[in-house]
């Protein structure tokens, strides 16, 4: 155990466990020094702009198409071809980075992507961080094992799934690594790491460095992206393209940019995906100030909320006229362990939910579980004969602002504010114990579904519009006493927990993600 310090000004001050000089290199550090010299003020500016445009929805505003970019979207342009390995992407496993057992299961799950994960699934915590990057090194050499308590042994099968990998995203910093004593950007401590580490071993195995970008808000965010990806193949020596990134399209703000999204990644782009809870969680934030707009229980919506759908079909139409993929997102349900009826009730939901979006024009989608890859599998061979179906143009598709805007209708009932109450203690209470997806009454629950659960508590104490179904308000008073009692319930420690889930939930400043207060914590 020590600390590394000193490289072009770079200072490593998380412990340095065993392996860990393995993936913190001089070299390497270089690398994530240039990038961080070179982007990290562009990065705080855009973090800044964030502000500004949620100055404007605090006021009312609503997004709009841009003006501005009007040109790229009447444009006639496509993204770069895709590489074989990226051509049929029908199913999609993700699964934390940190978490070696799984990334092999994940390899192994006959899925045709897996996506580990350094975001929503992951805890950052620094031990995760940087054994996630041994755990992806180990991968892309494929001599990765793992053995488990009972002395089985894990390793890569013959096939394995094409690896794509997803960074943290540009609100996150990497506390362990600082810059002049500041944190540095964690995505670029993850891209660059993997990167730097795996893009001659990739290429000796026919593939390349894949990565899914997590919660863009705008198109000067996804140019930022392509920079660093100019910069780094310059840096590096690697032919321009090489890189390829499929955008994340989670935040209400990016649905109204895909186009411009896919435009600035154009040479690097592989598609965009439907990151779902992120999206729901994104809605919430952005309007929590707008009396118009409030949501209803969690459990209610859905894929089929016309703002969700509106949101899904729009990014269909958008991928297939440029050429790019359109991934679908992440149903929840997991497999039910001993009991078949809630087991089937599940697969079915799963099954429904892949089946609207392989009839819609998906060409591929998400599954939490190695339990669910053979179910989307066979939606996705039934309605997708060929590698991808891009070549559905979906013209029909109109949407407007107000489509992807419409406030979904329901009813919140004293059950979705327990519920609420009882996911988001038990989440933090895992992920400030290092675990950042867990399992909770049936769902795959991860920083992004409850993000969902606590800002929700938020915006309907303080909303007009914040009453039960049978009329009752929701106030500040009665979820402190629903806490209590859910708390009660339930066994195990939730005092840093609980307190932290208490100040998202009451204090008056929203906070923009629980991962900020939440990674001071760790
Ligand atoms: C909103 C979003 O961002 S979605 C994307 C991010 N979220 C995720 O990636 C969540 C992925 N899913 C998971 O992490 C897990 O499925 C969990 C935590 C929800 C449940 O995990 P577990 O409690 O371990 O499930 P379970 O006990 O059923 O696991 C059975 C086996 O499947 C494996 N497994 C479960 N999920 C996965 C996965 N996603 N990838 C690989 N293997 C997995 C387990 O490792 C276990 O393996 P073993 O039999 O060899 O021991
Ligand atoms: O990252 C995926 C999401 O749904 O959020
Ligand atoms: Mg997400």
């Amino acid at each position: 155990m020590g600390h590394r310090a000193g490289v072009q000004g770079l200072t490593v001050v998380g412990p340095l466990d065993e392996g860990f000089d393995e993936v913190l290199t001089d070299e390497a550090l270089q690398f994530v020094a240039l990038l961080v010299h070179e982007f990290g003020g562009r990065r705080e500016a855009l973090l800044a702009r964030r502000q500004e445009r949620q100055a404007a929805f605090d006021r009312g505003e609503k997004p709009d198409f841009l003006p501005e970019t009007a040109g790229i979207r009447a444009g006639d342009w496509k993204i770069a071809p895709v590489p074989k390995d990226l051509q049929d992407r029908r199913v999609e496993i993700t699964g934390p980075a940190g978490d070696r057992k799984m990334v092999i299961n994940a390899l192994n799950s006959g899925a045709r992507v897996f996506m580990a994960d350094l975001e929503d699934a992951n805890s950052p915590t620094w031990e995760n961080s940087i054994r996630g990057q041994l755990n992806l090194r180990d991968a892309v050499s494929r001599t990765i094992s793992f053995v488990n308590e009972s002395g089985k042994r894990y390793a890569l099968k013959e096939q394995t799934a094409t690896l794509l990998v997803r960074p943290r995203g540009w609100h996150m910093v990497e506390k362990h690594v600082l810059l002049d004593g500041r944190p540095i950007s964690a995505s670029l401590f993850d891209f660059g790491l993997y990167l730097f580490h795996n893009r001659a071993e990739l290429a000796r195995h026919g593939t390349g460095p894949y990565f899914y970008l997590p919660k863009l808000e705008s198109h000067l965010e996804a140019r930022l992206w392509n920079d660093v990806f100019v910069r780094a193949q310059e840096a590096l020596g690697m032919e321009q393209g090489t890189i390829k990134a499929t955008v994340l399209i989670e935040t209400i703000l990016a649905a109204f940019e895909t186009e411009e999204i896919l435009y600035e990644l154009r040479d690097h782009a592989a598609g965009l995906n439907c990151g779902r809870w992120d999206y729901i969680f994104s809605y919430v934030k952005k309007f929590r100030n707008q009396p118009d707009v409030i949501l209803p229980d969690r459990a209610q919506v859905t894929m089929t909320s016309p703002f969700m759908r509106a949101y899904s079909l729009w990014t269909i139409h958008t991928c297939h006229k440029r050429g790019a993929h359109a991934i679908g997102g992440m149903a929840a349900q997991i497999p039910v362990k001993g009991d078949a009826a809630a087991n089937e009730a599940a697969f079915a939901n799963v099954r429904g939910d892949k089946e609207r979006e392989a009839r819609d024009g998906h060409d591929g989608t998400w599954v939490a579980h190695p339990g669910l890859v053979p179910v989307a599998l066979a939606v996705f061979n039934e309605a997708m004969p060929t590698a991808n179906q891009v070549h559905r143009l979906r013209e029909d598709v109109q949407v407007t602002a107000a489509d992807l805007l419409e406030v979904p209708s329901g009813t919140i009932t004293e059950e979705g504010v327990r519920t609420n109450i009882r996911v988001g203690v038990q989440y933090l209470t895992a992920w400030l114990q290092g675990s950042g997806a867990v399992p909770l009454y049936h769902l795959m629950e991860d920083a992004a579904t409850a993000e969902i659960s606590r800002a929700q508590l938020w915006q309907w104490i303080r909303h007009p519009q914040g009453v039960l179904d049978d009329g009752r308000p929701i106030t500040a008073e009665w979820v402190e006493q629903l806490i209590g009692e859910e708390l009660a319930e339930l066994d195990g420690d939730f005092e840093v927990a609980g307190t932290l889930f208490r100040e998202l939930v009451f204090q008056e400043q929203f906070e923009e993600f629980l991962t900020g207060p939440g990674y001071a914590k760790l």
